[in-house]
């Protein structure tokens, strides 16, 4: 039964929406669209609605993503906001973990062969489905570890190492897998073993005591996501009873004679509810959102001075921006964000925090374009000035 065969109170918003929605045109990413080079990427993903919700978000594609806000006006007449996104790509609800995998990590394999740092990083509302992308899809209560991101981009990480390029070149691959909970490190390869963040003399920052394991193929690399998987912390919020509380890192490594070659740190961000979800919950409850909030600020601190080249990135605002500091310097670095979000129409705020949240990346990227123009079209101002009083003379 959909919600335009009721009588619900909602169902005025749900008409005004459909009737939106036959106005726009929509293009959907396909399988054979071009992939963009891209330092930093900012993308977007929407999960299927769940049955009895009223669907508040378009995907008209070409980037774009749109929130219908339903409202009120002060003589109850109800309307809708209908706000407009943009990020690089942005994934409908009938896209696969493959497709998405394609246009967001797949892209950043080819770095770390290329001896640099590769991030991508999953963010968005608990349930919104950062689980479901990067470890893989459910069914029941079991995940299928071989259908997510962390899997898919383990498998091209083999595919290339048997390259003739790359399989002279004497590259060992390496597998690690944490979780940082309430500002502590945890090991999921080594039944959560806490851990030591600490700065060496040289600046680097070391996890001391982290399972670095060898890994000779993708079923091994899949082995052990599904035992890390299995020992993430889960608490609970109002907003999804089996959330994660925690960010999970599952990193590739190669490694040329011991020496570091290249890294891709695949995480999983806790859910970025605000405080106002947890207030019926304990105290515990209240200091894990409040540290979840603290490290997500510092993630976006550090992502925005990435874009805009500067020599100051604040890494140490937070553990999870300490451990990935690597990943934040050196000229070959990129970075990959997706952010998901849950449709549905009880979720809205939570859905336009999570897009306001990338989208500042987007602006970063739109501001430096900016700044570029600005010089370029100074240039050639002056350019043509020069060449008028050339001419004069
Ligand atoms: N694209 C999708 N297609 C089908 N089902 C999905 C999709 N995304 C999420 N789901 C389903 O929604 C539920 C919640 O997803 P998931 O656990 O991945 O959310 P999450 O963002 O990781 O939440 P948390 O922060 O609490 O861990 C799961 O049952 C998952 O199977």
């Amino acid at each position: 039964q959909s919600f335009g065969d009721t009588n619900r109170p909602n169902k005025q918003f749900f008409q005004m929406i459909e009737d939106f929605r036959e106005t726009l045109e929509v293009l959907p990413l396909s399988p054979s669209d071009t992939v963009e080079a891209h330092r930093i990427c900012v993308c977007v993903r929407k999960r299927p609605l769940n049955h009895k919700e009223i669907d508040v978000v378009t995907i008209p594609g070409n980037g774009r993503l749109l929130v219908h806000e339903p409202k009120q006006k002060v003589d109850l007449t109800k309307y809708l906001d209908n706000q407009v996104f943009h990020f690089d790509y942005s994934f409908d609800e009938s896209s696969t973990n493959d497709l998405v995998y394609r246009f967001t990590a797949k892209p950043l394999v080819q770095t770390i062969f290329d001896g640099g740092m590769a991030t991508c990083f999953a963010y968005g509302q608990t349930g919104s489905g950062k689980t479901h992308t990067m470890g893989g899809d459910f069914s029941g209560k079991s995940q299928n570890s071989a259908k997510g991101i962390y899997a898919l981009a383990a498998q091209d990480v083999f595919t290339l190492l048997k390259q003739r390029r790359y399989s002279s070149q004497d590259l060992c691959p390496y597998v690690t897998f944490f979780e940082i909970y309430n500002g502590k490190v945890f090991d999921l390869l080594n039944k959560k073993a806490k851990l030591r963040v600490l700065e060496d003399e040289k600046q680097q920052v070391q996890v001391v005591g982290l399972q670095e394991m060898y890994v000779s193929c993708a079923e091994d690399v899949i082995k052990m996501i599904e035992m890390g998987s299995a020992c993430r912390t889960s608490g609970q919020t109002s907003a999804n009873a089996n959330s994660s509380r925690s960010h999970a890192i599952l990193q590739v490594i190669l490694r040329r004679r011991n020496q570091l070659h290249g890294k891709f740190s695949l995480v999983d961000l806790a859910g970025n509810e605000r405080g106002t979800d947890v207030s019926s919950n304990d105290r515990q409850t209240l200091v894990e959102t409040a540290e979840i909030n603290r490290s997500l600020l510092a993630l976006k601190e550090c992502i925005r001075s990435l874009g805009m080249d500067s020599h100051h990135i604040p890494f140490r605002m937070s553990k999870l921006t300490q451990v990935l500091r690597d990943s934040f310097i050196g000229e070959n670095s990129r970075t990959c964000m997706i952010a998901m979000v849950s449709p549905g129409m009880a979720s809205c705020d939570y859905t336009l925090n999570t897009l306001r949240y990338a989208d500042r990346y987007t602006q970063t990227h739109e501001w430096i374009v900016s700044i570029l123009l600005l010089i370029f079209s100074g240039k050639c101002f002056l350019c043509i000035s020069i060449l008028v009083i050339e001419q004069r003379n």
